[in-house]
Formats: C-alpha cells, structure tokens, sequence
C-alpha cells in the first residue's frame, strides 16, 4: 500500500519547481500574464464578494451540486475558500506554495465525490463571472480580452494539478481494493488448506475412539516397512480383540460394547510412543504398530496395554497376538497382518489375556 501520511502532496507528485516552471512554459503562462493578473486584483478584490455569490447562485441552481453542497454551513465554508480562490488568481503569486494549495482542492474535491464533469462546470461558471465583472467594470475591452487570456491559462494550470490529486487519489483507492481482495485470497485460501487438512485427519481416523483406522494403517505399513527394511530395525505388530464382544453387546448393550471400545482406545494410547501407529482394525479388533521394537519389547507393551485396559473395564478379557518382522528379512503388510491375525486366533483358544507371539 502506499503510505502517503509521512509525504506532502508536492513529495507524492514529484512536483518541484522546475516541474512548476515547466507546466506554466507548456501553457505559455509569463511573466506578462502575471502583471495582466495583477493589473485586476484591486478590482476583483473590491467586487470579490458579488462574484462569490453571483458563482454561487449559479452552482447551487444544480440539483447535483445542491445535494453536494448540502447545507447553508458548508455552502458559507465554501463561499470564504472560494473566496480566497479567486483572490488568488489575482495576487501575482503562483509558487510552489499556490500550487500545494491548488493540489489539495483536488483532493477535497475527490473526497467529497466531485466528479470532474462538476469541476469542469464550475471552472466554467467561475470564469464566466470573471468575464462579467471585469466587462461590467472595466472600459478598456482589449484589456479585458488579454486579461481573460491569462485567466485562462492559469485556470487551465490550476485544473491540471487539481486532476493529478484526483486521479492519484483513485489509483491509491483501488490499490487499497486490491490490497483487501488480495488479504481475502490468501485468508480463504488458508481456510480451505485447513479444512482440507481436517478432512483428511478424519479420513484416517475411527470416530469412535479417534484412533486411526484399516485404511491409514495399509498406508502406514506400507511406508513405515520399506523404512524398517531399509535401516535393518525390527518391526512389530500387535493384534487383538475383545473376547465374546457380542455376548457383552447383547447382554450390556450396545452403548456398553461402544464404552469398552473407547476404554480400549484410551487405553492404546496410554501405552503409544509418539512413533507407534495404534488402530481400530475394525469391529473390536484393535492394532499397534511398534517401530524399532522386538518381540521381547513388543510383549511388555502388551502386558502394559492389559493393565490400563484392567484399570478401566472390569469382567472382559482381551486375545492378543504379536509378531515382528525384520531386522533382515521383511515380509509385506498384508502378509504382516494376516501372520498376526493367525497369532490372535491361537491366543482365542487359551483363556483370557492371553498374549501369543
Ligand atoms: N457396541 C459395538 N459393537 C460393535 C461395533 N462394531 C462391531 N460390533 C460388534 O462386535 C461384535 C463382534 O463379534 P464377533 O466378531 O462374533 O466376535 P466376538 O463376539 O468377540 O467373539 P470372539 O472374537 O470369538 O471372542 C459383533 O456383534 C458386532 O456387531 C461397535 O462399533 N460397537
């Protein structure tokens, strides 16, 4: 964005003297035209109130600029700057301190939403009451003629600087536009990547328990074996399920099955390492992937998992089978999970807790 508070107008436009000197040569406004101006200014000075009201009268008879102007106390603020305008005109000094102030009606003129075909209207009007004034006051016509001649070079310099402020003004509306849509863009897009995110970690996951699910343990495996294999680290599987799962559904009901599930859930990732993969296989058949763990450590974790299991559900017991594949030789997920699968079954026909490796 552009930060415009710390510049004057002249900085923003790059208007300096010579730019100044240059703009007049342009219009062929010299040093002639300064003693023609300065010629009139005890005679506009002494009828600058007349022209005021006269200008005025003329510019509020517009419906537009009537709704512009609004009220008799901005009309009566109006009145003195115009004033002060026309004085202007007359006084012999176009410096680079007239030029400010000629840049800062251009402003106003944006702000309040002064569309350069009323601007134009009015330099009109305003030039055509010079016109008359001086005409209504003056015998000397060829006089009359030469000042108007230089009324109008500089009413000419005065609406070029007043239209670069204007269209100044626009340009840095629409950069603050396009700032707004381009902090839009990146907002919603930030959004969509979170949502997206969101989606996808529930993709992977069993709402039940919040553990993850079939799916992204496949992937899991697939990825984490090939990195096991390629570091020669030993890689475990435990498998397990709730021993007579549907008895305690039909005799507790389903809402206490649901209770154990979430209880096992809890108690999974109570004995998960950060690296560990824990998982609703499906229905009540729960799995840990263990990285870098042998069967020995494999074993502990169950023994672990058994107690904050006991800890939370009393009177259900838990099938477990391990398996490790690795450090040398690997066999694939599929063939990972089938082998431990078996190793539960084998733990089915034992009595309660059993775990078999
Ligand atoms: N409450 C509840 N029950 C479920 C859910 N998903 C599956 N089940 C039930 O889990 C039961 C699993 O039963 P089975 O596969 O026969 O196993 P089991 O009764 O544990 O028998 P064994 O495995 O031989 O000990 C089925 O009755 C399913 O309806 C669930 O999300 N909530």
């Amino acid at each position: 964005m552009i930060q415009t508070t710390n510049k004057t107008l002249l900085e923003q436009l790059q208007i300096t003297e010579l730019e100044i000197a240059r703009r007049k040569e342009f219009l062929g406004f010299s040093e002639d035209d300064v003693a023609l101006l300065l010629s009139c200014k005890e005679l506009i000075t002494r009828h600058i109130d007349a022209i005021v009201t006269e200008f005025y009268e003329k510019q509020t008879a517009i419906e537009e600029i009537a709704l512009l102007i609004g009220d008799s106390d901005t009309l009566a603020r109006l009145h003195s700057a115009q004033r002060a305008y026309i004085l202007g005109l007359f006084d012999g000094y176009y410096d680079i301190e007239y030029v400010n102030n000629r840049l800062r009606i251009g402003m106003v003129h944006k702000r309040i939403g002064v569309e350069p075909k009323l601007y134009l209207s009015a330099v009109k009007t305003l030039k055509d009451g010079i016109d008359a004034a001086l005409n209504r006051y003056l015998e000397d016509k060829e006089h009359v003629s030469k000042v108007m001649g230089a009324i109008d070079k500089l009413l000419y310099f005065d609406t070029t600087l007043v239209f670069d402020t204007y269209i100044r003004s626009l340009l840095a509306e629409v950069e603050l536009a396009k700032d707004k849509v381009q902090n839009y863009a990146k907002e919603l897009e930030g959004k969509v990547a979170e949502r997206t995110h969101q989606l996808h970690e529930l993709s992977r996951r069993d709402p039940l328990t919040g553990l993850y699910n079939q799916r992204s343990l496949r992937d899991y495996l697939r990825r984490e074996l090939m990195v096991a294999s390629r570091h020669k680290r030993p890689f475990c599987l435990i498998y397990f399920d709730v021993d007579a799962f549907k008895q305690i559904n039909d005799t507790r009901g389903h809402s206490s099955g649901d209770e154990i599930l979430r209880m096992i859930g809890e108690a999974l990732l109570n004995v998960s390492r950060e690296s560990d993969f824990p998982c609703r296989y499906g229905g009540d058949e729960f799995c840990l992937a263990l990285p870098e763990c042998n069967l020995a450590n494999a074993e502990l974790t169950c023994k672990r998992l058994i107690e904050q299991f006991k800890a939370r559900v009393s009177s259900v017991t838990l099938s477990i089978g391990v398996v490790q594949t690795g450090p040398e030789e690997f066999v694939d997920p599929e063939e990972l999970l089938r082998l431990a699968d078996a190793k539960m079954y084998e733990a089915k026909s034992h009595a309660g807790f059993k775990i078999c490796t």
